[in-house]
């Protein structure tokens, strides 16, 4: 039986930095590309006149701002973005300084090519710009996607897990609800570290099936059970902790509505609902490593990494009492949510 309470010896954060921040480069190429830089320095706009001006979408907009900010190259001030100093003098085509060229050899990488359609039409590009494989939440019905996209999931949340289940307060709470769990690693070491916990892991076909297979091969069998549904079609009831672990990011804010409305109808007053996730500051000046996974999440998936500020405003909207974010470990973290 694996002890899904041990940390491990040593510290995997670059190894984990690298992915995550993998698709950065290639959003400033594209920005780059267009000339983005000089335009601003002319044109200090907000985010909705940005989007008038270039005919862009509002989500990848928001992400590529939030990444340049938390470098410093614009600066937002009463909800306009200004090119700052370094952006002037780096980033703007007429400056001595200017960078631009440097760029240009990779203007061809698909990524960065997808990212002027995506910032176009607000829609993913195909998951490592492989066209085939266009919408990965239909390809995860899919039983090869789906085994190899879970086995990243699993040896991802290996590390993560345990660090989330050691931080979180469940005294007095009887049953979780891992949604949109993948393996159930979460749902595992979260019962390991809590004893007197039962769980249930929520998934689709075939991803259950995977998951199932998981379970006991940990033996967690005895109090992790998994339940196969899709989860914008109602969710069991009788949890008291609902726990959504790199699943809000997948989505855009229409979804993420939906699915905290769905959580609140089936936990009950006091119910727990714990958001784990990769966190952006609430004013959007960092943290970089962060705006540079989102950039990720923006190009191949609905979604995003949301600000500590916008999940506490969607909470309070769908009837919940948001407390702190809480770090936990390679700049993950997690906020929860009381059922009002
Ligand atoms: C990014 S993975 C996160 C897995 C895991 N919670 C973690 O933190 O590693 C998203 C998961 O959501 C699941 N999912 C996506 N759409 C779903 C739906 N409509 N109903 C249930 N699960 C869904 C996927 O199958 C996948 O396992």
């Amino acid at each position: 039986m694996t002890d899904l309470t041990a940390s491990p010896r040593t510290d995997p954060l670059s190894l984990y930095r690298y992915r995550d921040g993998l698709y950065a480069v290639d959003l400033i190429t594209a920005a780059l590309q267009m000339d983005f830089f000089t335009w601003l320095a002319s044109h200090p706009s907000s985010l909705q006149q940005i989007c008038a001006h270039h005919g862009f979408s509002p989500r990848p907009v928001d992400v590529m701002m939030t990444l340049f900010a938390t470098h410093g190259w614009v600066m937002q001030k009463d909800g306009v973005f200004h090119l700052s100093a370094t952006g002037q003098e780096h980033l703007h085509s007429k400056s001595e300084w200017f960078l631009g060229p440097y760029y240009a050899s990779l203007h061809d990488r698909p990524i960065a090519r997808d990212y002027l359609e995506v910032l176009r039409t607000g829609k993913p590009a195909g998951w490592s710009g492989d066209k085939a494989a266009f919408d990965w939440h239909k390809a995860m019905e899919q039983e090869d996607f789906a085994r190899s996209f879970t086995a990243a999931m699993d040896c991802r949340g290996r590390y993560l897990a345990q660090a989330l289940a050691k931080s979180l307060d469940l005294k007095g709470r009887k049953k979780l609800l891992d949604i949109g769990a993948g393996s159930g690693i979460y749902a595992c070491c979260i019962a390991a570290q809590h004893p007197h916990l039962q769980a249930t892991v929520f998934d689709q076909a075939p991803v259950d099936r995977i998951a199932v297979k998981l379970i006991v091969e940990r033996g967690c069998a005895d109090r992790v059970r998994v339940t196969t549904g899709n989860m914008f079609e109602g969710l069991p009831l009788d949890c008291d902790v609902h726990l959504y672990s790199n699943v809000l990011h997948d989505w855009d804010v229409k979804e993420v509505r939906e699915l905290l409305a769905i959580s609140h109808a089936s936990l009950p007053p006091g119910g727990l609902l714990i958001i784990h996730d990769a966190f952006i500051h609430a004013d959007k000046t960092g943290p970089q490593h962060v705006a540079e996974y989102s950039c990720l999440l923006m190009h191949s998936t609905q979604g995003k990494c949301y600000s500590t500020g916008e999940y506490a405003e969607l909470l309070v909207e769908a009837g919940f009492t948001p407390g702190d974010y809480q770090d936990t470990v390679v700049g993950r973290g997690f906020m929860v949510a009381v059922k009002n």
